[in-house]
């Protein structure tokens, strides 16, 4: 049984830092982690330009502790009124490395999102043309549909509708949860990634529902059946290059979650690839996990794979009660509870 395991510094190609005096906590989690960090725009006001993402860099690196190395990669939110003007200043500006598209609606801090995609097909049009990649909230949101369906939904409805009017636009479909969105990703052009979460990969809905409601593991998309978690298993441990790491780490205060109406998200980044090992290693797949934590997304990106290492152990540890979370607490997944992989320079 390996004991000791020495990878590439992995990256994170979706994360959510929020704002203010959050980034203090956040950035430093996801720092000890990752080199390079995909940084989700759905603030409130949303990242829209190019100078908003310029801006929200600088306050994330301000967050930095001293001495600390973390290169955030800067996405736009796109709304209905996003022109293709935007897009190119993003992309001269050399800190935006992708563009956002969440359906109105579909998630936190989603009401300024695409009310429809078609509104937005100039701008697609210039990021398939620049080589800007488009990342994905894939969920429909009319009422009608059941929360459990809503992914496949927007396969069938919207994702396979882009990808065949853009062939050639990178596309990161997001935080996938079902099998359909991994047969999607598998059957559809090497210009169509996806990340998957760890919690997707760990847990079920039986994990959220059975023997009491647990509001840490509700995130959008929701988890699903087991059936789906296998699949997701099975590609992110097949060496397919398509699908890669994305935590999807989306911290809410503690109050927040532990509501009549709780908020969505999962709080992983404190430890995130001890996570991912566990789900690897479920499937002997420890020797799969260098390649979807710190290959395949940069590959994918079209970036250079980090250089530095970081060593996994074989070491229980208990997580925390909670975080703290700026002025406030965030419960991070799994608290009070044991990990029995541990990055070796956690503090
Ligand atoms: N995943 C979540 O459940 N929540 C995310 C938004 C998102 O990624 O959809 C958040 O910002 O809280
Ligand atoms: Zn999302
Ligand atoms: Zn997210």
């Amino acid at each position: 049984m390996t004991d000791r395991l020495t990878l590439l510094r992995p990256d994170d190609w979706h994360i959510h830092l929020r704002d203010g005096a959050s980034l203090r906590h956040t950035v430093a989690d996801a720092a000890r982690q990752f080199a390079r960090a995909i940084v989700m725009p759905n603030l409130v006001p949303p990242v829209r330009n190019a100078d908003e993402a310029a801006s929200y860099r600088e306050r994330i690196l301000g967050a930095l502790p001293a001495g600390g190395r973390f290169d955030p990669l800067m996405v736009l939110y796109l709304t209905d009124s996003t022109r293709p003007e935007d897009v190119r200043a993003a992309q001269a500006s050399g800190i935006v490395y992708a563009a956002k598209l969440y359906p109105a609606g579909a998630t936190t801090n989603s009401d300024s999102g695409v009310t429809r995609i078609d509104n937005i097909f100039s701008v697609l049009e210039t990021m398939a043309e620049v080589g800007l990649p488009l990342l994905v909230h894939g969920e429909v949101t009319r009422a009608e549909i059941d929360v459990f369906d809503r992914e496949k939904a927007f396969i069938d409805e919207h994702l396979s509708r882009v990808v065949q009017r853009f062939p050639t636009l990178k596309v990161v479909f997001e935080h996938i949860t079902t099998r359909d969105a991994v047969q999607f990703v598998e059957e559809t052009g090497t210009n169509v990634g996806a990340t998957i979460t760890a919690q997707h990969l760990l847990y079920n809905r039986n994990h959220m529902l059975v023997g009491g409601i647990r509001p840490h593991f509700y995130c959008l998309p929701i988890l699903k059946r087991n059936t789906h978690q296998e699949a997701l298993l099975d590609a992110a441990t097949s060496g397919n290059a398509k699908f890669f790491l994305g935590t999807d780490s989306a911290p809410h205060a503690q109050q927040a979650k532990e509501a009549a109406c709780g908020c969505a998200g999962c709080y992983t980044a404190f430890a995130a690839l001890e996570l991912y090992a566990e789900a690897f290693e479920q499937r002997d797949a420890l020797h799969r996990l260098e390649a979807f934590a710190s290959h395949f997304g940069p590959d994918f990106y079209g970036l250079a794979r980090n250089t530095e290492q970081v060593t996994l152990v074989r070491e229980d540890w208990t997580v925390p009660a909670q975080l703290p979370f700026g002025d406030r607490q965030v419960v991070p997944l799994r608290a009070g509870e044991t990990l029995r992989w541990r990055l070796e320079n956690r503090a």
